[in-house]
């Protein structure tokens, strides 16, 4: 008699952010952790109010929401979710992960995140609950120390990621002094800034 083994379970990557452009550093980490981790997908979550931002502009969900979609539209393995944006109000991971666990029962969760945000993770709402819903991945990023912030044993892994020293908050600079922002976003995206003149004015 053979071993009894269940269903394999879909392996999804979730990347969460405010994606104010979305970046090839954003789009090469979650590239890198799907062949690390073999994923079968990941989904990109833009946020609907990111809380910690309250205190920056932050341009139209629509817009952000638009932006991934057009950076991640040729990839098979990539797509985007609403969820966080059509929940409405403030945007906790907690609830982005609770709804995803509830749409993809069979599936389990791998949460991506930069080193500057592992580093902030035990200041999310409902920390504590968050590992019970996935496994979390904390990526390299140039200019931040990537460490395990605390999370309980086994609930982190850390990866290299090749190095892509890009921000959104740079990018969105470069738009407002009038500088280039080619081949630091994807070709869709400077022309999606440029068609509804998002950042021109920020300074
Ligand atoms: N260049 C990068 N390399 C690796 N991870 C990144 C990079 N840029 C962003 N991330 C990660 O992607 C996620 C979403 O980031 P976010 O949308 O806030 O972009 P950002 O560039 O950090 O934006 P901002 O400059 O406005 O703070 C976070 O987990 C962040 O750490
Ligand atoms: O759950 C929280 O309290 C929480 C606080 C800050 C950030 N996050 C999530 O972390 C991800 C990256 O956030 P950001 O603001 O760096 O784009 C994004 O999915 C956010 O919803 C989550």
């Amino acid at each position: 008699m053979g071993e009894h083994t269940g269903p394999v379970k879909r392996r999804l990557g979730v990347m969460g952010g405010t994606f104010d452009p979305i970046h090839h550093g954003h789009l090469v980490a979650a590239s890198e952790v799907a062949s690390q981790f073999h994923l079968d997908e990941v989904i990109f979550v833009p946020t609907g109010q990111p809380w910690q931002k309250s205190h920056k502009k932050v341009s139209p969900a629509e817009d952000r929401y638009l932006m991934t979609v057009i950076a991640t539209a040729s990839n098979p393995q990539f797509s985007v979710s609403r969820i966080d944006i059509d929940r409405g109000g403030k945007t906790y991971t907690i609830d982005t992960l609770r709804d995803l666990r509830a749409e993809h029962r069979d599936a389990d969760l791998f949460f991506i995140t930069g080193a500057d945000a592992l580093s902030q993770i035990l200041t999310w709402h409902d920390a504590a609950e968050l590992v019970s819903l996935a496994h979390f991945i904390g990526v390299t990023r140039p200019g931040h120390v990537l460490a395990d912030p605390g999370l309980p044993e086994g609930a982190v892994s850390l990866i290299e990621v090749p190095a892509l020293a890009i921000s959104s908050s740079d990018c969105r600079t470069r738009v407002a002094q009038g500088d280039p922002v080619w081949y630091l976003v994807p070709d869709g995206v400077v022309r999606y800034i440029d068609k509804k003149e998002l950042y021109r004015n920020d300074r």
